[in-house]
């Protein structure tokens, strides 16, 4: 898969573990440094930035270097989106680059708890309402990019005052994170794809900008179609 070379990368935007701490599996884990890279708001050309900002879209480029902290995979955070003026949650469209790539994805009463796995060239759409933890799994960097509405500001606090996510993927297993006593059983699946948005496993998500598919990152009330995958 493309890892957008041809882009001039901005500095990025860095998760270190002392930010981290709030929301690993093992409080205090004694570990320092910057755990991912963050590379916000890309684009090929002036006419795309233009078409992204006048959308209200992002572009995101994300690297996650292998590495375990006391035992757990490396991971994002962790948050939920807000609601869009429609009601509805805003969604956001993943495409994994390079590495493979685990979306833990949440509803926020944890009631419905879902690992989509995910390889180079597949797209996994966060649908509305879900929070979601990215996990890199394997011994390779996972590099990965996202599109997301740039109206709303994410919200960590539910995942920062529960420790996490409600599940834990460590080198021994899942393991169910405590704070979470009604949490659902954890479901294992593949990325579904959306051919009718042209959203399909290989096809570079890029290729959606300028386009009129992503009309559901911003108005997702209009597309629910797209999220009965789930
Ligand atoms: O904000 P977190 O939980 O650290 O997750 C980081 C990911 O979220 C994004 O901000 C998009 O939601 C990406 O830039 C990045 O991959």
């Amino acid at each position: 898969m493309e890892l957008y070379r041809d882009i001039d990368l901005p500095d990025p935007q860095i998760r270190t573990i002392g930010q981290m701490q709030p929301v690993l599996a093992v409080a205090g884990c004694n570990a320092s440094g910057p755990l991912y890279f963050m590379y916000r708001n890309l684009a090929r050309t002036a006419e795309d930035r233009a078409w992204l900002a006048a959308n209200q879209i992002r572009f995101d480029y994300t690297v996650i270097p292998p590495r375990t902290l006391c035992g757990e995979f490396t991971k994002t955070k962790g948050h939920y989106h807000p609601a869009a003026p429609d009601g509805t949650g805003y969604p956001e469209l993943y495409q994994v680059l390079a590495g493979q790539a685990e979306y833990l994805l949440q509803t926020r009463d944890s009631s419905y708890v879902v690992v989509v796995r995910a390889g180079p060239g597949d797209v996994v759409l966060v649908p509305p309402g879900y929070g979601h933890v990215t996990i890199n799994p394997a011994d390779t960097e996972l590099c990965m990019v996202n599109l997301v509405s740039e109206a709303f500001a994410s919200e960590y606090a539910a995942y920062e005052e529960q420790q996490g996510a409600a599940y834990y993927h460590c080198t021994d297993g899942w393991m169910k994170n405590p704070q979470y006593g009604d949490a659902g059983d954890l479901t294992i699946r593949d990325a579904p794809e959306f051919p009718e948005e042209g959203i399909v496993h290989g096809r570079e998500i890029y290729e959606l900008i300028g386009g009129d598919s992503l009309g559901f990152l911003n108005n997702p009330a209009e597309y629910a179609h797209l999220f009965r995958a789930f």
